[in-house]
């Protein structure tokens, strides 16, 4: 049925302007139709460089404007339109001419003022023939108003405190602000963010855009937090524009935003939620496009984004300045050639430099077994309790479970996790959350790896092995940004030790070896053990992690697969057995099929894909050329000389209150920790990536896979016996296999508990002790120094010559009670946070608070977060049982005293 739609403006339009408006052109009160008015569509329809199909709704939309002035009775996807009522809203004379007016004194005003500056930055950049040619040299660049940027942006820079510019950002502004496609590389944290941002400020700027003209610049970002990061930055650097910015991705409501995307100059996105406003937003084109950026180009342009790239490619005007910017940048002319990039040109600031990472980085490795990588992550967080630190982990499953782990073992540090299968507006409280804090562990998949500007991070630490040594760069290059100091830790396992390190060198990363002292590592097992036996989804969750960190090593590096002792591996997540890993037996199947049947090269898929997140690549074919580095053969020699002398360690250690106290002072955490073997010295040579490729099929293998979990909880049935007699009997046997015998588990617990109880026992014991004989050495010091002073008559009065064994005596009872009183509650309030009615009495003031902050602390956020609170405040309360302790002894010594009188 043929459709007639109807549009109210205020003013009159023209058949033109309703059907294939130009959003550039503002409506016209003169002319137009009559209120009320149908007109056919006409079948030729053209206007400048666009040809609109007749009956195509989008050309009928494209004149939509969400600043009020339009407003269409009905938002149409329908076809077959072929004719348009326009209507004029039922406004008074008046009001079109005050509307109309505004607008057109807001314009002269701005144009007054804006004309002459757009003026005289264009003749600095293009100098107009028979003008004199002004050549800015990168080197005589000091400030940011030595280069020709609008005012605008240089207050909004000055407000942030940017007043120089960093090195990528001196060397490729210029050719930015020409309009220059750019291939930008330096390392990370070195301000590559402002070096794309300024020139899409100053190019909108320079041609006059205004928000009702629509996207001119689109600004891709591998993920959320980054195109969040970056829209952030362009936020308070532009502010002083008449431009609009929006961020588009993922995890937001759809129409929201494509009610926006038509007002929106400056569109930050992630590749897939771009395309889906492409394929779905009415009216959403990027005809407009001036300027394309990708950040972190080199991730962008591989394997996970590739096809949704293809298709935003195709959807933009290939006439475009196009900006590549990343530490690791692709020189891959394939990639380029899909860009269309016009005599590019390559800005590679720290080409030359000796290293490829940030000189203020620290860089070491350890080498670990599987088994040993919780034990060993735990004792790093308890020995690291303030700093910042950030985990990357391979996959999802074993950051969730690891997460929720931690978090009910109270580190004493807030943690939080990240991964691509968190809810949006999960990842932002947790980026915003991590921004935040001071002291905090962040664990993490490789969501987190790239651009990501977390303030002040002090170690990086990657428990499992990076793909490839593009993502080691990016991972630690989340800290030691921008002129800051920072530490890498890099946990390799014992087959995975020579390759990386070989990579790594070839690569110009200097690392170092170093030793764990296994002395000093603190054994959890046992506590995730207790975790899995007490709670049936913690025991799931570790076996997805398991299974899916199992599963990622197979994939990426069989040898290292095969060497994990399975068993033992489990057994540190807190299972009792290990769970059988079905992807060997689908992969043997899926091999002999593909042998078989020869599946085609898009018929396979990355198995590692469905572990880790949506986001996440596989290894690129980047390849750079190295340049020749010197060797610190001076720097070589002292490390071969503290191999010698001191031997190789790692100490994590650490859970006592001196170290606490020693954690206090910054930067001393790692006095005597670390010890050097080995000293990876870089030398240049071309990068070779490898790509591992493994097949099947991704639809089939969940449905698999969902049979199987289905399969499971069927096992989990629970079988009853009966004895001759028909009693019931229980089969313990099962319940092990499955690792559900919760009487044994709770065994455990209850051991685990002992053990914790007596520990702190005896540290409390110990503190005690120790204060205690600094007090009563203290008081005998003034006792002799008050006896020496007094008369003999005095010393009568005080009595016999016992007296002061017999005062020593009663302290020491006294201690002993004290003491005891003090153990059960502490014990019992830290290790259980139950209820000790004992510990209600008016003298224990001090438990019974912590047992309340233990309570409250349930809240799983709230109670990491407040860790470091409990943590001084424990100290506080044993300073308060202190002052009691030493109270009574003053009592005691007052009643023996009267005794004796
Ligand atoms: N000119 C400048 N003056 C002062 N600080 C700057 C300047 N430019 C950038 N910074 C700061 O440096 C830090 C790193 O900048 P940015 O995030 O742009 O680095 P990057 O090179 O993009 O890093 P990555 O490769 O990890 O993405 C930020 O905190 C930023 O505020």
């Amino acid at each position: 049925m043929p459709l007639h739609i109807t549009i109210y403006s205020k003013y009159p339009l023209k058949c033109s302007e309703a059907l294939c408006g130009h959003r550039r052109y503002s409506p016209r009160p003169q002319g137009g139709t009559k209120c009320g008015e149908i007109l056919p569509i006409p079948m030729d329809c053209r206007l400048g460089n666009h040809n609109y199909i007749p009956g195509d709704v989008r050309s009928i939309l494209s004149h939509g404007r969400t600043d009020g002035m339009y407003s269409y009775k009905k938002s149409l996807l329908d076809t077959g339109v072929f004719a348009v009522k326009l209507k004029t809203y039922n406004l008074c004379q008046n009001e079109k001419t005050k509307d109309f007016r505004k607008i057109q004194e807001k314009r002269k005003k701005k144009k007054e003022t804006d004309d002459p500056e757009i003026e005289a930055l264009s003749t600095r950049l293009w100098p107009p023939f028979g003008h004199p040619k002004e050549e800015i040299n990168p080197g005589d660049i000091k400030v940011f108003t030595d280069l020709p940027i609008s005012k605008k942006t240089l207050e909004g820079l000055k407000a942030h405190n940017f007043t120089t510019p960093t090195d990528i950002q001196r060397e490729s502004l210029m050719f930015g602000l020409k309009g220059h496609d750019i291939l930008g590389a330096a390392k990370t944290g070195s301000g590559k963010t402002l070096a794309f941002l300024i020139p899409i400020l100053e190019t909108l700027f320079k041609q006059r855009y205004t928000p009702s003209f629509g996207m001119a610049a689109l600004v891709i970002s591998p993920t959320r937090e980054l195109a969040f990061q970056s829209y952030d930055v362009l936020k308070k650097i532009g502010k002083l524009h008449d431009l609009s910015f929006g961020l588009v991705t993922g995890g937001m409501h759809l129409r929201e935003e494509a009610q926006r995307m038509h007002s929106t100059n400056v569109v930050i996105c992630t590749p897939g939620r771009l395309l889906q406003h492409f394929e779905q937003t009415p009216n959403f084109t990027a005809d407009e496009l001036k300027i394309l950026v990708l950040d972190e180009a080199d991730r962008i342009l591989h394997m996970g984004f590739k096809d949704t790239m293809n298709a935003i490619l195709e959807s933009l005007p290939k006439q475009r300045q196009t900006l590549l910017f990343s530490a690791t940048q692709t020189k891959s002319v394939k990639d380029l050639a899909r860009l269309s990039l016009k005599k590019p040109i390559y800005v590679s600031v720290h080409e030359k430099a000796k290293e490829t990472t940030p000189a203020t980085l620290d860089q070491r490795y350890i080498i670990c077994e599987m088994q040993d990588k919780v034990n060993t992550l735990w004792s790093f967080l308890r020995s690291h309790r303030h700093k910042k630190i950030l985990v990357f982990l391979s996959c999802c499953k074993q950051t969730r479970y690891l997460y929720q782990v931690l978090k009910k073992m109270h580190p004493g540090l807030t943690v939080l996790c990240l991964h691509g299968h968190m809810k949006q507006h999960q990842r932002m409280e947790v980026y915003h959350t991590f921004s935040r804090k001071q002291h905090a562990v962040l664990l993490a998949t490789d969501v987190a790896a790239r651009g990501l500007d977390f303030p002040v991070v002090n170690w990086v630490v990657q428990m499992d092995k990076p793909e490839n040594t593009d993502t080691y760069i990016h991972r630690v290059g989340r800290t030691a940004r921008y002129e800051k100091s920072g530490e890498a830790l890099l946990v390799l396992l014992p087959s995975e030790e020579d390759k990386m390190v070989e990579d790594l060198r070839k690569r110009k990363i200097p690392i170092v070896k170093l030793k764990v002292s296994k002395k000093r590592v603190f054994d959890v097992t046992k506590k995730l053990e207790s975790l899995c036996a007490s709670e049936k989804e913690m025991k799931d969750n570790a076996q997805k992690a398991f299974l899916s960190v199992m599963k990622t090593l197979y994939v990426l590096d069989k040898a290292s697969f095969q060497s994990v002792d399975v068993e033992a591996f489990a057994a540190s997540l807190g299972l009792v057995q290990a769970p059988k890993l079905p992807f060997l037996e689908k992969s043997k199947k899926i091999g002999t099929v593909s042998k078989k049947e020869g599946l085609a090269g898009d018929q396979k898929v990355h198995m590692v894909a469905e572990e880790q997140e949506d986001e996440k690549e596989s290894d690129g074919n980047t390849s750079t050329e190295d340049e020749d580095s010197d060797e610190d053969e001076e720097g070589e020699e002292k490390i071969r000389k503290d191999i010698k002398s001191n031997g190789p360690t790692l100490n994590f250690g650490v859970i006592s209150d001196e170290d606490d106290e020693n954690n206090d002072d910054e930067g001393k955490d790692d006095d005597g920790i670390y010890k050097v073997i080995k000293n990876v010295t870089v030398e240049p040579e071309i990068l070779g990536h490898e790509k591992i490729e493994l097949v099947e099929d991704g639809r089939s293998r969940k449905k698999k896979s969902r049979a199987k979990e289905k399969l499971k909880l069927l096992k989990y049935t629970k079988r009853v016996m009966f004895d001759e007699e028909g009693n019931v009997e229980k089969d313990d046997s099962e319940d092990e296999e499955q690792g559900l015998n919760i009487d044994a588990a709770k065994q455990r617990m209850r051991d685990q508990d002992k053990l914790d109880k007596e520990e702190q026992r005896k540290r409390i014991r110990e503190m005690h002790r120790e204060k205690r004989l600094k007090q009563k050495e203290k008081r005998r010091i003034a006792e002799l120094e008050k006896r020496g002073q007094e008369t003999e008559e005095t010393e009568v009065i005080l009595g016999s010559a016992h007296g002061e064994n017999e005062i020593e005596d009663a302290v020491q009872d006294s201690d002993v009670e004290t003491n005891d009183e003090d153990r059960n509650d502490i014990g019992s309030d830290q290790m259980n946070g139950s209820d000790d009615a004992s510990s209600d009495s008016d003298e224990e003031p001090v438990p019974k608070r912590r047992r309340l902050e233990a309570e409250e602390s349930d809240d799983d956020e709230e109670d990491t977060e407040s860790d470091d609170e409990i943590d001084s405040e424990a100290e506080e309360d044993d300073e308060v049982v202190e002052t009691q302790t030493i109270a009574r002894e003053e009592e005691a010594v007052l009643a023996l005293l009267g005794g004796n009188s």
